[in-house]
């Protein structure tokens, strides 16, 4: 259970520099839309989670507010800043990298900007990459193309050599806009950081197209993906209603979290079936999916499967599970596997059938951001700022429950988001689609 210990963030020291926001704050109160500097933000939201804990309401497990402070830790005039971006692409990444920028230069008169290139990578001398001066007029528009001005990469990084880079080009500030390996890279940073008795800040913003960072709403770009996604599902439907027993097939990234494909299915009434690593099913037998869906193309005529990259691993015998340089599980491809099983279910039921294969995964990941995403990435990259110059560490910065709030990195690695088969969403899922509970 969360306690009041997992919310607790780490701070450099005291604040004693007027903020150069300070005036902005003076008349602020808590309200429905803000939440003042020493307010807390209740992290259970039901009466039963909060009753549950036996205590009274002030020591109730509760997150540090983000937003500006009247006070701040590190002098703007002397405060240099590094940004990276880590690991797989994600719509919004030049919008936060931008927003970061605006903030500092535009706000607190932080000038000393840099971005490391190609993730963790672009701090390890052997790579020989130089980092990007980055200004206003530098960023101005970079939020126009999908993708990272930066560069991104993935495998292990030494953290005593990052923070060798930190030390050598004299930064307080490390942005990380990354996932769940990125953020663990972090800590390795903080880690050594606290052992060489610096004075370094880093604030992580999540980043996962899959979303399966949890206790947030959902990271930046996944809108963006989500309603990409939508596209390649409608042209399923297209090619499967045009021909005889059409079946449209349609994979998506979501390695482990199934969200891309629930949030895609719902926005467009054209799937018939949704399958996600989350729940497993059975494709033969008279109730496995196979027969489901050779009934479903016989009564109808056509059908159309969502499939999440991360789902069926259970059926794909020769498949080892490899890992990427990060140490992520290499997936089996369910897709292709479905592709064949279905033209073969279909072809010895003898059922006329026109299987149509979609795999738009890198295509809805390297979109920019769309209006709504680019909105939230700067309003992340304010957050982020805000926690940073205050001295806040070993923290990502989130919205949950639509407040911003500061998360200890700890807590935001400890598990992974999932899609609950027992929750709200895949229960619309099953309502949306029509399909069974389960195929067994
Ligand atoms: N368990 C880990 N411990 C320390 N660093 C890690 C860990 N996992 C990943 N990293 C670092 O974070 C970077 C990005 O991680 P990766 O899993 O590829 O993407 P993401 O951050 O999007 O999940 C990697 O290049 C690696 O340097
Ligand atoms: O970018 P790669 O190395 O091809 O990996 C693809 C994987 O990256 C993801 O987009 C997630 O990226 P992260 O690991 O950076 O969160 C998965 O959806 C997908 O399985
Ligand atoms: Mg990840």
């Amino acid at each position: 259970m969360i306690g009041h210990e997992d919310l607790t963030v780490r701070t450099l020291g005291p604040c004693r520099i007027d903020s150069p926001l300070a005036d902005r704050l003076a008349a602020r109160e808590t309200t429905q839309h803000s939440v003042v500097e020493d307010d807390r933000i209740l992290f259970d939201d039901t009466i039963s989670m909060a009753g549950v804990r036996g205590v009274p309401v002030e020591q109730l497990p509760s997150l540090e507010p983000g937003g500006p402070r009247q006070r701040i830790y590190f002098d703007p005039a002397k405060t240099r800043v590094g940004i990276v971006t880590c690991g797989g692409l994600c719509p919004g990444l030049n919008d936060v990298i931008r927003g970061l920028v605006l903030e500092l230069c535009r706000h607190y008169g932080v000038r000393r900007i840099v971005g490391f290139r190609n993730g963790y990578r672009g701090f390890i001398p052997h790579y020989g990459e130089d980092v990007v001066d980055l200004s206003p007029e530098v960023v101005q528009h970079i939020d126009d193309e999908g993708g990272t001005i930066l560069g991104t990469s993935r495998g292990m990084q030494d953290p005593e050599e990052i923070v060798d880079a930190l030390e050598r080009l004299a930064i307080n500030i490390l942005f990380v806009i990354g996932g769940d390996g990125s953020i663990r890279g972090a800590m390795e940073v903080v880690r050594v950081i606290g052992e060489r008795g610096l004075k370094i800040a880093v604030v992580g913003v999540p980043k996962t197209i899959d979303n399966d960072i949890p206790y947030i709403d959902q990271s930046f770009g996944f809108q963006t993906a989500m309603s990409e996604a939508t596209k390649s599902i409608h042209a399923a439907s297209v090619e499967a209603r045009s021909a005889p027993g059409g079946v449209g097939l349609v994979k998506l990234m979501g390695r482990h979290s199934g969200f891309i494909a629930c949030y895609s299915t719902l926005a467009k009434d054209d799937a018939d079936y949704v399958l996600i690593p989350e729940v497993p099913f059975a494709l033969h037998g008279e109730r496995g999916f196979l027969e489901h869906l050779r009934r479903r193309v016989e009564d109808r005529g056509h059908a159309v499967v969502v499939v999440a990259e991360g789902a069926g691993q259970e059926h794909i015998e020769e498949h080892e599970p490899g890992r990427d340089a990060s140490g992520n599980v290499r997936l089996g491809d369910i897709g292709r596997l479905l592709r064949r099983l279905i033209t073969e279910h279909l072809d010895d039921a003898k059922v006329e059938n026109n299987v149509r294969y979609f795999d738009p995964s890198y295509a809805i990941r390297s979109v920019p951001a769309n209006p709504y995403d680019s909105a939230y990435c700067l309003r992340l990259a304010h957050a982020a700022v805000h926690a940073a110059m205050a001295g806040r560490t070993e923290v990502i910065v989130a919205r949950r429950r639509r407040r911003f709030v500061h998360i200890p990195m700890a807590l935001a690695v400890s598990r992974r988001n999932h899609v609950d088969p027992l929750g709200d969403l895949w229960m619309s899922v099953l309502e949306a689609t029509g399909q069974p509970v389960r195929f067994e």
